[in-house]
């Protein structure tokens, strides 16, 4: 479970997230719905450690990662959008390489590396290297990256931009597969239609606040709106409205 109560960051002058509250529940996909700048990235980062928050608190499976961030990395899959792949080496040898720093190895590590490769449709550029892969191959290979070490916790920045429909798909899957594992998993995005088919619960923040929390069906009951997308914009509207 993800816990974040009263969560504020500042940036010099710029008030990144001026309270954000939430809770992202085991064996669910949460989708974390927002404008462009409301404060995703920045929610995610400070999440997982790479930030550190002015204000409030953040549980990771009951750990908070301002504490005890090594364990929590240990339990979490971060996809970021700096994907930060080595060029000179193929994706197998890159998640190799990702898998032994992890503490995995051997037959089980090959086993495990064959299974991910399977759940995103990689086989085809296992063994090429990564020098010169599309945006979408880049994707599906630090998502990879990410899945490796069976994380409970997956934090996704927008994992299916670039991706094809095929690809799409194959990511769809691969997180309905965690979700059934009993993962949670809380995934920034704008595609709408990947939240009213995927995510369970969604949170919508607008300008570094949280504006509301539920499933994308009592969202849209909650506005009075049928369709999910003119709800959000309605949701996000009336928090422009009130700051
Ligand atoms: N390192 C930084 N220094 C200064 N301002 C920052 C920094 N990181 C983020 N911000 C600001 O914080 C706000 C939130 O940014 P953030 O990247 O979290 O938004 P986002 O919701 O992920 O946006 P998008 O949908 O466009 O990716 C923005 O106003 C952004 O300019």
């Amino acid at each position: 479970m993800i816990e974040a109560s009263d969560v504020r960051k500042h940036f010099g002058e710029v008030k990144a997230l001026g309270g954000v509250s939430f809770t992202a529940r085991d064996g669910q996909i949460t989708a974390l719905l927002g404008p462009n700048g409301a404060g995703k990235t920045t929610l995610l980062r400070l999440l997982v450690g790479l930030l550190a928050r002015d204000h409030g608190s953040i549980a990771i499976g009951g750990v908070d990662p301002a504490v005890d961030p090594m364990s929590v990395r240990r339990n979490i899959g971060f996809l970021t959008d700096q994907f930060g792949l080595y060029e000179r080496l193929t994706t197998r040898e890159y998640l190799t390489y990702f898998g032994e720093l992890n503490g995995m190895g051997g037959a089980a590590l090959r086993q495990r590396i064959d299974e991910v490769a399977d759940l995103l449709s990689l086989d085809d550029i296992l063994m090429r290297h990564t020098k010169g892969f599309s945006q979408g191959q880049r994707i599906k290979v630090a998502m990879a990256r990410t899945l490796l070490h069976r994380p409970r916790h997956l934090l996704l920045d927008e994992p299916s931009r670039g991706l094809d429909v095929m690809s799409t798909r194959a990511l769809r899957h691969a997180l309905t597969v965690l979700r059934k594992e009993g993962c949670c998993v809380l995934m920034a995005t704008h595609v709408m239609q990947e939240v009213t088919h995927l995510c369970d619960d969604v949170i919508v923040i607008a300008q570094g606040h949280t504006v509301a929390q539920g499933s994308p069906e009592e969202l849209c009951r909650r506005t009075g709106i049928a369709n999910l997308e003119d709800a959000f914009v309605s949701l996000v509207g009336e928090e422009g409205i009130a700051a």
